[in-house]
């Protein structure tokens, strides 16, 4: 769907994205990064609306340097900030929106009703955008993404000014864009854990650059803890160092989690595969032990955040998007 190589893009004081090169398919794929890694400059480029400095990017097989109306035909866009008009209906609005992309005027007004019921919006849809909460703004706007039924919408931070409830419909809302009609998601947030539970793929940016790029199971599977707790038996008094022998043995990386505070005997080990979970019951079996406890220590995505140097002005954002996304 998306294909960047080497993009950059060079404002005078600042490399808002330098060398990003990220494959993206259909699905609903996050792009997450804390507040100015770049995400809005990708979206604007992508959509034809800025020029990269250097490297190229493809939208559905169009070049973003020369075909940027004909990908803005075929790609719906929620801006990041507000954009709406105050004293006309979010009716109004969007079936203008509609008109704009090309609609004719029934089918305009078709399409219009469809969308906003789809996106929550009844009676209201009827008032002055002016009076509406957050909530129901951030309705319109992905509406008016939606209305010319596009392959592809770009969603540029759509649960910002959400409370915890608002922001949990507007989730799912994006996930049935792609499940009830079929159109790929491409969703920026700051907010990492938010990204986790929607979307299907998740590429890190961080000061223009790129993190990572993967599904959200791989990012998830591949840093899996596993807690483990044994009892003793006469045969072996230390239950948790035979278990620990016999699995260093065969090849697995375990720690010793007894100095986490109230973890007693507790062994820590990476699963990197299927199967690990059953070399430890092997393991456990064989010593004839009894096992008290084999506990998932999900990782989050926030985590990539956190294996770099620590050190730059970016840190404080991560530290806050971590805090809020887990
Ligand atoms: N038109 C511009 N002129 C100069 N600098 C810009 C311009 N647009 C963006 N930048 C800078 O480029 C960097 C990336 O900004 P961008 O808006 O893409 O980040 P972002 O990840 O979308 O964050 P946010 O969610 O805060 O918008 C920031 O340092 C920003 O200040």
């Amino acid at each position: 769907m998306i294909a960047t190589e080497s993009l950059s893009k060079r404002f005078p004081k600042v490399t808002a994205l330098d060398r990003l090169t990220v494959d993206i398919g259909p699905g609903v794929t996050g792009l997450v990064g804390a507040n100015g890694a770049g995400k809005s400059t990708l979206i604007k480029i992508l959509l034809g609306l800025s020029p990269a400095t250097e490297g190229r990017a493809e939208v559905l097989g169009l070049d973003v340097a020369t075909e940027g109306a004909a990908i803005r035909e075929r790609v719906g866009y929620m801006p990041e900030h507000d954009c709406l008009p105050p004293d006309v209906s979010a009716t109004e609005f969007v079936v203008h929106m509609a008109r704009m992309s090309g609609l004719p005027p029934t089918a305009a007004r078709e399409r219009t009703a469809d969308t906003l019921r789809h996106v929550g919006l009844y009676e209201e849809r009827y008032r002055p955008i002016g009076g509406y909460s957050t909530g129901m703004k951030q309705r319109v706007k992905l509406a008016q993404a939606l209305v010319h039924d596009p392959q592809l919408v770009f969603l540029d931070e759509p649960t910002n000014g959400l409370d915890p409830v608002g922001r949990d419909e507007m989730l799912g809302l994006i996930r049935r864009v792609h499940t009830d009609f079929g159109i790929s998601v491409l969703v920026t947030s700051h907010l990492l854990g938010e990204l986790e539970r929607t979307c299907d793929h998740v590429v890190v940016v961080d000061g223009g650059k790129l993190l990572r790029a993967s599904s959200t199971t791989d990012f998830t599977q591949t840093t899996t803890t596993l807690a483990l707790e044994v009892t003793d038996t006469d045969t072996h008094p230390d239950g948790t160092r035979a278990v620990r022998d016999a699995l260093h043995a065969r090849g697995v990386t375990v720690q010793d989690g007894s100095g986490l505070p109230g973890a007693g005997h507790v062994l820590l080990l990476t699963v990197t595969a299927e199967e690990t979970y059953d070399l430890v019951r092997d393991v456990i079996a064989e010593l004839g032990l009894g096992l008290v406890r084999m506990e998932q220590r999900r990782h989050h995505i926030a985590e990539v955040f956190t294996t770099g140097d620590g050190q730059d002005e970016r840190d404080e954002q991560r530290k806050e998007a971590v805090g809020h996304g887990g």
